[in-house]
């Protein structure tokens, strides 16, 4: 496939001393004369051995997934979590050779996922314990094997434009029209992680100022439990479609507890119950095409009250510190799922202001790479 890159089309609005910079300082970092003389100066060199190390993950990190994925399909962080483990201890409890176990062993601990303790002898390195004590980090890593054959052929993947089903799509398509199994797969993996997304929304925004709150798109209420625990005077309400809240009210218990009212519903279609203070939006928009997105806001805006809030959280794209994570992960994890992109604080003001919202506010959250929090009013 050829692509012609001097079509010209829109080239000037990029401004020719940018074009300029970036042409020359592109120029200067690709040329062998400047690694070799960088490589020989004190600072320049260090500063040169980390992009190269850089560059060197981006081209290997789908490696570096496969032996965190191997890692947790054997069980191996939980082993190390229980004590020292050597190659044979672990070809005992994964049914490997020990030859295999001892290279799953030595290539974890190259990423700090064990930590040679001894001669042959590994524990937790320390981001292996903080991903073994991650439940909802160890499901995502499960789920990335849909993920990750969809993209075994990522141009192909591109060519077709969202408009054939991928592995990512049928695991995420209940949500039109699946029966509820695979709506509950999918709800207790959402649920999994949701204890760090709850985290996010909690400390950049105090909901007990409000009476009532509604989450939509809330799946099995993992939200609103994490909100109940913190405001306990809230009352609370889920709403999402009716095989989930099924799931929901079979987790939460009858109706869903004291307090917590189960809405059923299809928030394209269905109008969202009215009477609450408060709406919050929690890694839903982001699964939706602008025009989709755009209407469950308008339909938001339309449930609330005269000053009443609407708070979205999500991870982001365009996130200071987390940028691979917002249009490099989510924009290929949204391609894939067929639907959805990420988007910028600022696009999602943008669209709130055109759903007719009277301003908004980003506000900070302790983990953007988490999620990103959006407050606005009506
Ligand atoms: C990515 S999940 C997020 C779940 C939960 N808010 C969380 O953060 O864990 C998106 C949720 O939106 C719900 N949903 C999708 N389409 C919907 C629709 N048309 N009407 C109501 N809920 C819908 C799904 O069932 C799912 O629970």
């Amino acid at each position: 496939m050829s692509i012609n890159h001097e079509r010209g089309f829109g080239t000037s609005q990029v401004p020719a001393w940018r074009r300029r910079w970036v042409a020359w300082r592109n120029g200067v970092m690709a040329s062998a004369g400047f690694q070799a003389w960088a490589a020989r100066l004190p600072l320049v060199s260090w500063i040169a051995r980390r992009r190269a190390g850089e560059a060197f993950d981006l081209v290997a990190g789908f490696c570096y997934s496969q032996v965190l994925l191997a890692a947790v399909q054997v069980g191996l962080l939980d082993r190390l979590r229980e004590g020292p483990c050597d190659a044979a201890g672990l070809a005992l409890l994964s049914g490997l050779s020990e030859a295999a176990s001892l290279r799953l062993l030595r290539a974890a601990a190259a990423l700090d996922l064990a930590e040679a303790v001894a001669p042959g002898w590994w524990m937790l390195g320390q981001r292996g314990a903080a991903l073994q004590a991650n439940l909802g980090a160890l499901a995502m890593v499960r789920h990335h094997t849909l993920l990750y054959a969809d993209l075994a052929d990522p141009v192909a993947l591109l060519c077709r434009d969202r408009a054939e089903p991928t592995a990512l799509s049928a695991f995420w398509h209940y949500a039109a029209d699946a029966p509820a199994p695979e709506a509950s797969a999918y709800s207790a993996l959402m649920a999994s992680s949701q204890a760090m997304v709850a985290q996010q929304a909690l400390g950049a925004y105090r909901f007990a100022r409000h009476r009532r709150l509604l989450d939509v798109g809330g799946g099995h209420g993992a939200f609103v439990s994490a909100v109940r625990a913190a405001c306990p005077a809230l009352d609370l309400g889920v709403f999402d479609l009716p095989p989930v809240i099924a799931g929901a009210a079979a987790r939460l218990g009858g109706a869903g507890g004291d307090a917590m009212a189960l809405h059923p519903g299809d928030f394209f279609h269905d109008a969202l119950p009215q009477g609450y203070d408060c709406i919050t939006l929690v890694r839903v928009l982001h699964d939706h095409d602008d025009a989709a997105c755009l209407s469950l806001l308008q339909a938001v805006r339309r449930a609330l009250p005269p000053g009443g809030r609407l708070v979205i959280a999500e991870p982001m794209a365009g996130t200071p510190g987390a940028r691979a994570m917002g249009d490099a992960y989510f924009g290929f994890y949204l391609w894939a799922m067929n639907a959805g992109r990420p988007r910028t604080a600022a696009e999602y003001g943008a669209m709130l202001k055109t759903a007719g919202f009277a301003g908004w506010r980003r506000k900070a959250t302790a983990y953007p790479v988490v999620a990103s929090v959006v407050v606005t009013h009506t």
